[in-house]
């Protein structure tokens, strides 16, 4: 399979350099970033010092022009635009991109009519096994217990909370029968009053190297339960978008996740 990587010089897209380069089943079909990063020009296996045979480009059409799939983790905007270049070469997308407003998440939805894409907060096989986990918990103790959600990411990180922590507060809401916009707190600061029962609350760390720490707590009186995901390498999310990136061969439009990539839809 022939994949291309936007985002080259980022943390994600490294990462994924290094995966598809060590896979028997893939090849690196191109490379690219932004213009005027310091990565354009230079071999894509640079920084682990080997020789790709690819160059990073900021020619995203050159970049494409081979390609069976695209795995993009860089913003929103790069995405949307990256997604549109997707239609024009008939390429499809595994999208690991957080933080994308309501209008820019229509867009992607609206992109997925003309190509088929794997779009996940988080490709961890883990965490996916972990929402699958929330979806019970909440259901059992919908009564009772005070649900808070707690993540820490790296100081480089730009969206809060994480696209991983949002998603696990719509597992929760789900599992309530609530829709998260009528009960999501992410912010508390002042006299905020008592809290409110049957809201989930959402907290946010920064700090050092931080890969990605997710907790769940359900606080209940003389006990509390607690439900914790911690990453400590990135290549979890590189091989489970490899895996998406297998799963949309045969589909030829649609939007999915790594729930569908894994098969845990119709598990239970
Ligand atoms: N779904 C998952 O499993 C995971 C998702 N993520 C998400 O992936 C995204 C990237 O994370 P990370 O690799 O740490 O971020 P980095 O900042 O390290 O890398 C982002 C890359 O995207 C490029 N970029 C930034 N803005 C644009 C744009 N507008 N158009 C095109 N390219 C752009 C950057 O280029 P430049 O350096 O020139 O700005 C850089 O190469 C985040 O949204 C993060 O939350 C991260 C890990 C796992
Ligand atoms: O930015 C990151 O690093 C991560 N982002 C994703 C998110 O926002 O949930 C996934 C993972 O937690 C790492």
């Amino acid at each position: 399979m022939q994949i291309a990587i936007a985002g080259a010089s980022g943390r994600m897209g490294k990462t994924l350099i290094e995966a598809i380069l060590n896979h028997p089943g893939c090849e690196l079909a191109g490379a690219f970033d932004q213009t005027g990063s310091p990565s354009i020009g230079r071999d894509a296996g640079d920084f682990m010092g080997i020789s790709s045979g690819v160059l990073v480009t900021d020619n995203t059409d050159s970049a494409l022009a081979n390609a069976d799939v695209l795995i993009d983790f860089t913003r929103p905007e790069g995405t949307l635009h990256h997604l549109a270049l997707c239609e024009k070469h008939a390429v499809k997308a595994v999208i690991g991109t957080t933080g994308f407003e309501p209008k820019q998440l229509e867009a992607l939805k609206k992109a997925s009519k003309k190509v088929a894409m794997v779009w996940s907060p988080n490709m961890a096989v883990g965490v996916n096994a972990t929402f699958k986990l929330l979806e019970v918990a909440a259901k059992i103790l919908s009564q009772g217990y005070d649900i808070e959600v707690i993540e820490a990411h790296h100081s480089k990180k730009v969206d809060a909370p994480s696209g991983t922590a949002l998603r696990m507060g719509e597992v929760l809401a789900k599992g309530l029968g609530v829709d998260l916009q009528d009960v999501g707190v992410f912010a508390r600061e002042g006299i905020t009053g008592e809290r409110k029962a049957g809201t989930i609350g959402f907290s946010t760390i920064r700090g050092g190297d931080i890969v990605g720490d997710h907790t769940v707590l359900f606080a209940g009186i003389g006990e509390r339960i607690e439900i914790t995901h911690k990453s400590s390498s990135r290549m979890t999310y590189a091989q489970g978008s490899i895996r998406a990136a297998q799963f949309l061969i045969g589909h030829e439009k649609g939007l999915f996740d790594m729930q569908d990539v894994l098969g845990l839809k119709t598990l239970f």
